[in-house]
């Protein structure tokens, strides 16, 4: 039975390979095609093996070489070494990383909180870019301009506190600002989408771009992002929100609401499955009405809390939750006759 959710990042070069879990979960995967990446020659690459932290603001990159655990980069804690790890603090430095991956012709993944992803225990055969551009910027009352590493969490608490509503629900949300439009992330009614103005994006060809909102095309935990071809990265975002007297009481209130409702203080991923909306049915409720709640494949679980969270109790393999997604999906597809779509992303390691 293939799994249908990605394997990598769209930025991931064509490949066809079969994954080793259990038989009943065997599958081949397709990477969608890339366009070839042209980019100019590199210069400010420089590679330091030993090293496990690159200053912020410098110019030169230090490349890890399979020392970088996955699981130290991932909220819910699983995932072997990255083959290169790299951070980058500003777009310079991204594009220096994009270049060096495509002159070596090495795929790579852009990183945020990894909050919404599943990396293998056998690592990345690829680069992994941690975005750590983390300005912001107040352009004018309402309008803050944040590079795509900010924490969307904390740019929901600041903004409710300067009385500005519309990110409200993004104060509990653990995820990158880049991480959110990308997912197009969205809470208690509210989207990502709904605020923002433009965004700022870097291409495979090493280009900046600023594309305005009404250019794009957001869907329920979807954005044109998931699909262009030619990004490499988001690199920033603007958003223009509105004042109110209640933002800051509306922000404390849906994070009291997400302690009540959700396992927050075990490693998780959030939501693994979208909602089924159009057939009316909530993941969770569809979950728990199959009586999958506590459901153990060896160190993974179905959080007893919230169904559609499933939890890392300690010693989850990749395997486990990857054995434990399948079970569920095929338990509430055999009773409810519904095919539940993963909004985590398995990262495949070659
Ligand atoms: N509502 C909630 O309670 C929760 C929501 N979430 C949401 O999940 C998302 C996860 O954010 P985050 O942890 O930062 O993401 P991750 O680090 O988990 O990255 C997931 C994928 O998003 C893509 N991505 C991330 N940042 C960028 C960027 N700057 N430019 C282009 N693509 C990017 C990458 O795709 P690729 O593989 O193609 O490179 C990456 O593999 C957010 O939307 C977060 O809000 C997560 C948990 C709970
Ligand atoms: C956590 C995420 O986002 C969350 C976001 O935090 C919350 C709060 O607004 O609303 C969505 O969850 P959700 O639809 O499960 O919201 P909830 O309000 O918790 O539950 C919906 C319904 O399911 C029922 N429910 C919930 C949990 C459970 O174990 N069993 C159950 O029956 C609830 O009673 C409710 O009737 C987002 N998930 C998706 C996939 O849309 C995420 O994207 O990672």
């Amino acid at each position: 039975m293939p799994l249908p959710f990605r394997k990598s990042g769209s930025r991931a070069p064509n490949q066809v390979f079969a994954m080793q879990i259990k038989p009943s979960y065997m599958a081949n995967y397709q990477f969608p095609l890339n366009p070839q990446r042209k980019l100019h020659s590199c210069s400010q690459v420089y590679s330091s093996f030993n090293k496990q932290e690159t200053a912020p603001n410098s110019s030169r990159l230090q490349f890890i070489r399979k020392k970088k655990l996955l699981s130290d980069l991932s909220t819910w804690g699983i995932g072997g070494p990255a083959n290169y790890f790299v951070q980058v603090f500003n777009q310079t430095q991204l594009v220096s990383a994009v270049r060096y991956c495509d002159e070596q012709s090495m795929r790579y993944i852009i990183l945020g909180k990894g909050s919404n992803c599943l990396f293998d225990d056998m690592g990345f055969d690829g680069c992994v870019i941690l975005n750590r551009i983390e300005f912001l910027e107040k352009i004018e009352h309402g309008v803050y301009r944040v590079g795509s590493g900010y924490p969307f969490n904390r740019l929901g608490v600041v903004c409710a506190n300067e009385g500005f509503s519309g990110l409200e629900f993004a104060g509990g949300v653990p995820g990158t600002v880049g991480g959110a439009a990308y997912m197009n992330a969205g809470a208690n009614g509210q989207e990502t989408a709904d605020t923002i103005d433009s965004m700022e994006i870097i291409t495979n060809e090493g280009e900046s771009r600023m594309l305005k909102r009404r250019e794009l095309n957001f869907g329920y935990r979807s954005s044109p992002f998931q699909e262009m071809k030619e990004l490499a990265s988001i690199t920033a975002v603007t958003f223009r929100l509105k004042f109110s007297k209640t933002a800051r009481e509306m922000q404390q209130e849906y994070l009291a609401r997400r302690w009540r409702t959700q396992p927050l203080a075990q490693r998780s991923a959030g939501s693994v499955f979208r909602n089924p909306f159009s057939m009316g049915f909530s993941a969770a409720e569809l979950i728990e009405q199959a009586g999958l709640k506590g459901l153990k494949v060896g160190g993974a679980m179905v959080s007893n809390k919230h169904a559609n969270f499933f939890i890392n109790c300690g010693s989850a393999t990749s395997q486990d939750m990857l054995e434990l997604i399948g079970i569920v999906k095929d338990a509430v597809n055999q009773k409810f006759g519904v095919e539940l779509k993963e909004e985590v992303l398995y990262i495949h390691p070659s």
